[in-house]
């Protein structure tokens, strides 16, 4: 797999009505259980009020001479504040974790419906995105928003309310008080949106370095032989320094404008305590208010600075969660939608379809197409096989008709699920029982023996001395490529899907596996609509209809005995291929 145009196409970053939409999808039918976390919230804040209005109540009480008698005056008050306290505490904790429960739950959704997306990625999207685009919002993205929400959505959500509610409280009080507070309101406002103009393209950049030092190191690592063999480590190294050093200095530039908003937010914090002791001053002096009164506003002014900052700071990781955010559900919106092609009015019913290519052409490098205005039809439960001479098209066909690539014109259409068979068979580093059971989970031991002997495996579960149980793979056995193949067949057999395209099946195994590999193949086919791309000519010999393609075009097709008798290139290549 060629990587070296990666990131020339990034997969897109979703704006924030998309991501609002899909999060909206997550969350789901949990309406209740948000309508009951706002509740809990705004009784927490509601009981936080207490305590600096009986402060205040206290402070007038001692003010205006307070008798030896009226002690019981405070403890009560003391009493009413020690509760409020526990209560507001209680109702805090419980409403922050409901918070992240929910939206563990929401992002828990949302990760779940991003890796299905990415699997139903053509893989030519992948690749011009970059592996590293992908496993980079996989992992940072999932990672940074999963990071951010125990300490985002509890602060959000306490925060608002907490405010709302202490600035009614400040206004009972007096409503002066109130209007003191509009001294923070244009900094924090100029701040916040100073902020989020030079926010959000910073973070972006960053996490589009992190993308790009990921596909970097996948590259080099990927391609360590080569980079060995040609000396080229030091190149490669200076390569990824320099991605990192990118990194460096996006993260740099991030944390200063943080600094900056921290500094805007400290002036906006001195000029509010301000207004609120002037406003308290001239209400006293007039006798509009009392120095009780004054010492509760102060109190709520102090108690809101709080959640202001905490709002704001956590508006810093909101943002670059936000970021992450967009890319995750962006992956979830470049994802084919229905999977299948929606038929033009007139088509053949999806039962009668099979497998149905209609004026397919492709080309990987503009200029040179690959394949030109291919029409194909496998009707339900026919075997086609295509031939042709090495370059003519036919595992690009087969490719584009198992959705692997999108045709760049033309359209597919499936009546079902499809499972391509190619020579690169991946044996997971686990035991040949979970290399099976990963296309049915939960299959029977005796299912998967069953499946084994149906594509001829039996010399293979023999050989393995812990039969299903041996591990297989890189630090396990390990198998021969006929083997390999027969595994392979084994995973179509329990996948059960009704279309199979099958790439060289056969073709890398010795001429006595070719035999049996061939039979093992046919098994599978049977019952299914199959696609197989036939090296050896037997194969298109026993298949119900043959194609024969040269230079990326259909040239000839038929059963294999009207292509015989019609005599040209297919029965030439026959009378070959019968005589070696
Ligand atoms: N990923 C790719 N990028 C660029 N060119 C490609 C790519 N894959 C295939 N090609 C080119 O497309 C043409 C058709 O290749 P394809 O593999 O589809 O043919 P084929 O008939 O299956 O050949 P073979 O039997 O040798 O596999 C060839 O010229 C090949 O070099």
């Amino acid at each position: 797999m060629s990587t070296s145009t990666a990131g020339a196409d990034r997969l897109p970053i979703a704006d924030g009505r998309t991501v609002l939409r899909e999060a909206q999808r997550a969350i789901g039918r949990r309406w209740r259980q948000l309508a009951l976390l706002v509740v809990v919230l705004v009784a927490a804040a509601t009981a936080g009020l207490v305590s600096p209005l009986a402060l205040g109540s206290i402070v007038d009480a001692v003010g205006s001479g307070l008798r030896s008698g009226d002690a019981s005056f405070v403890w009560r008050l003391g009493a009413v504040m020690a509760g409020a306290i526990v209560v507001g505490a209680v109702l805090t904790a419980a409403g922050v974790v409901a918070a992240s429960v929910l939206f563990e739950r929401m992002l828990a959704v949302l990760r779940e419906r991003m890796v299905e997306a990415a699997f139903a990625l053509p893989q030519s999207r992948v690749e011009r995105a970059g592996t590293g685009d992908l496993i980079s919002r996989a992992g940072d993205d999932v990672a940074e928003v999963s990071r951010a929400i125990p300490s985002v959505v509890p602060a959000v959500a306490g925060s608002l309310f907490t405010i709302a509610v202490t600035v009614v409280g400040m206004a009972v009080i007096d409503v002066w008080y109130a209007v003191a507070l509009l001294v923070v309101v244009p900094v924090h406002i100029v701040s916040l949106r100073w902020y989020l103009r030079q926010a959000p393209g910073v973070y972006a950049a960053e996490r589009a370095a992190m993308a790009d030092r990921a596909q970097h190191l996948l590259d080099s690592l990927r391609g360590l032989e080569s980079v060995r063999a040609f000396g080229l480590g030091p190149h490669h190294v200076s390569r990824i320094a320099a991605v990192s050093w990118s990194v460096v200095r996006w993260t740099m530039r991030a944390r200063g404008i943080q600094n900056a908003l921290y500094a805007r937010l400290n002036l906006g914090e001195l000029l509010g305590m301000a207004g609120v002791l002037v406003v308290g001053f001239v209400l006293v002096a007039q006798g509009a208010g009392s120095i009780g009164g004054t010492t509760a506003a102060m109190l709520l002014f102090l108690r809101l600075f709080g959640p202001i900052n905490q709002l704001l700071f956590v508006v810093d990781e909101l943002q670059s969660a936000l970021a992450s955010l967009g890319r995750i559900v962006g992956v979830i919106t470049a994802a084919p939608s229905g999977g299948l092609a929606a038929a033009p009015p007139g088509s053949p019913s999806p039962a009668q379809v099979g497998l149905h290519l209609e004026a397919v052409s492709h080309s990987y490098v503009d200029g040179h197409p690959v394949l030109t205005g291919i029409d194909l039809a496998v009707r339900p439960g026919e075997t086609v096989a295509i031939v042709g001479a090495s370059g003519a098209g036919k595992s690009t066909l087969a490719a584009i008709a198992a959705g692997v690539h999108e045709p760049a014109s033309g359209a597919v259409r499936r009546s079902g699920a499809v499972v391509l068979v190619t020579q690169e068979v991946h044996v997971f580093d686990s035991t040949l029982r979970e290399n099976l059971t990963l296309t049915r989970p939960g299959a029977t031991d005796a299912e998967l023996l069953t499946a084994l002997h149906r594509v001829g495996a039996e010399r293979l579960v023999s050989r393995l001395t812990r039969g299903l149980s041996e591990p297989i793979g890189a630090s396990g056995a390990t198998l021969t490529p006929a083997e390999a193949q027969q595994l392979a067949l084994a995973r179509v057999l329990l996948a059960d899907p009704p279309i199979v395209i099958l790439d060289e099946a056969t073709a890398e195994a010795g001429s006595a596996d070719a035999g049996r590999l061939e039979h093992a193949a046919a098994v599978v086919g049977s019952g299914r609509t199959v696609l197989v791309i036939a090296h050896r000519l037997s194969q298109a010999a026993a298949a119900d209809r043959v194609i024969l393609m040269e230079r990326g075009r259909i040239e000839e097709q038929g059963t294999h005995a009207d292509l015989l008798a019609a005599g040209h290139r297919y029965a030439r290549l026959w009378a070959a291929w019968s005589r070696a």
